[in-house]
């Protein structure tokens, strides 16, 4: 007798999430099923990346089957990432909280400090040893990947004394300010982003000391209408100086990723940003390599590795951290930059490094959910500051 759709949903009612104590079926998780003769083949959707959930499940969905079905059914089991679909079931407590900063945590967070990132469930800083690396390029193309994927996303821009996301999101408008005094971040290319560059005058914040680039920060921080985030992408200064050691403390980072070139002096700095989340209990998910090789446009068979070869995925392989990917020396990529129009929002993503941001918006997305299921929540440490 031929299969049908009805026998296979049947059979994954059979396998229930670990968590939720209620069948994939009843979770509405199973999407795009096709059965023709004994071929089967759906979809389980997710909220997140979970590496091991979804290999747990596709097992037991082929268990299923096997069982309850046909032993011999040729399968085709997939999974998918549908983060807006499991949205509004989180939100009716429908599905569990998804990112470190589970409920409870964001709610002891609001009694602590008032409205601090209540709603934000991943806090990741996007840090450089040196300075001109393309620190602010990636988070950029950071925090707009992870928006292309569904997830929603604020950039704050900490660079002070160089901010350059008002540029290269082409938006230097000042935000406005709501009757209970919280900053409104502006808006465009689907993410809410903050800059000091909006508030501070350069030329002024040039002089700034330490403490009041933290204090700075923290205000930041905590007198913006966030809302609700799934990732916050935070662009530090470049550096691994007593600017940076307190600003990674002071916001409880889920966690950072390190940019650099393939250039010796550069990696070297890398390293020391490497160690300094470390030293701050902070997860490092991976690094990225900036500039990693050059094609000329004219003869695109050659590549020229400037800056060295391969230098951050082997600096990565020696401290023990992922190699979240690399993206090429790109003409594209600078005019973008300098345009306000993200090369990883290109349409029909034909060049190298608008590819190459999306695979890396990815890598983080799963870095992500591996620690959010391997480590406790990043704490935070109380500074007092005096500006
Ligand atoms: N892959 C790339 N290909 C071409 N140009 C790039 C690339 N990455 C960055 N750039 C360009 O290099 C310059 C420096 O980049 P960016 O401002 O992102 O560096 P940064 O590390 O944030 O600098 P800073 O230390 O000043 O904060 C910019 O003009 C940017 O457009």
């Amino acid at each position: 007798m031929p299969i049908n759709k009805q026998q296979v949903r049947t059979a994954l009612t059979h396998v229930m999430h670990p968590e939720m104590g209620k069948d994939l079926v009843t979770l509405d998780m199973i999407e795009d099923l096709i059965v023709q003769d004994s071929f089967i083949t759906f979809t389980i959707d997710l909220p997140e990346k979970n590496v091991s959930l979804e290999t747990a499940l596709k097992e037991k969905c082929e268990e299923a089957i096997r069982n309850f079905v046909d032993k011999d059914a040729i399968l085709d089991i997939n999974t998918a990432v549908n983060i807006s679909k499991f949205r509004n079931k989180e939100d009716k407590g429908e599905f569990p909280g998804q990112g470190h900063r589970n409920k409870k945590e964001q709610e002891r967070d609001k009694e602590e400090d008032g409205e601090l990132l209540s709603g934000v469930k991943n806090i990741i800083a996007v840090a450089s040893g040196k300075g001109g690396v393309g620190k602010s390029t990636v988070a950029v193309n950071l925090a707009c990947g992870l928006a292309r994927s569904g997830a929603k996303v604020g950039l704050l821009d900490t660079d002070i004394y160089g901010p350059s996301i008002p540029t290269m999101m082409d938006a230097h408008e000042r935000p406005n300010i709501t009757t209970q005094k919280q900053l409104v971040p502006l808006k465009k290319h689907g993410i809410r982003f903050l800059s000091m560059g909006l508030l501070v005058d350069p030329d002024q914040a040039m002089i700034w000391r330490g403490p009041m680039v933290t204090s700075a920060v923290k205000q930041f921080m905590e007198e913006v209408e966030w809302g609700e985030l799934d990732y916050l992408v935070l662009d530090l200064p470049p550096g691994t100086g007593d600017i940076q050691l307190t600003l990674v403390q002071t916001v409880p980072l889920t966690g950072a990723v390190i940019v650099s070139t393939p250039q010796t002096v550069a990696l070297d700095d890398a390293r020391k940003g490497v160690a300094m989340f470390k030293k701050v209990n902070v997860p490092v998910l991976g690094m990225i390599e900036n500039m990693a090789y050059f094609v000329p446009e004219d003869m695109p068979d050659k590549k020229y590795h400037i800056f060295g070869k391969h230098g951050v995925r082997k600096l990565a392989e020696r401290m023990g951290t992922n190699f979240l990917g690399e993206v090429p020396l790109e003409q594209a990529v600078r005019e973008s930059g300098d345009e306000g129009k993200p090369i990883v929002l290109q349409e029909g993503l034909e060049s190298k490094s608008a590819q190459a941001f999306v695979e890396i918006s990815n890598n983080v997305m799963q870095q992500m959910a591996i620690r959010n299921q391997q480590q406790d929540p990043t704490e935070k440490i109380d500074i007092k500051i005096k500006p």
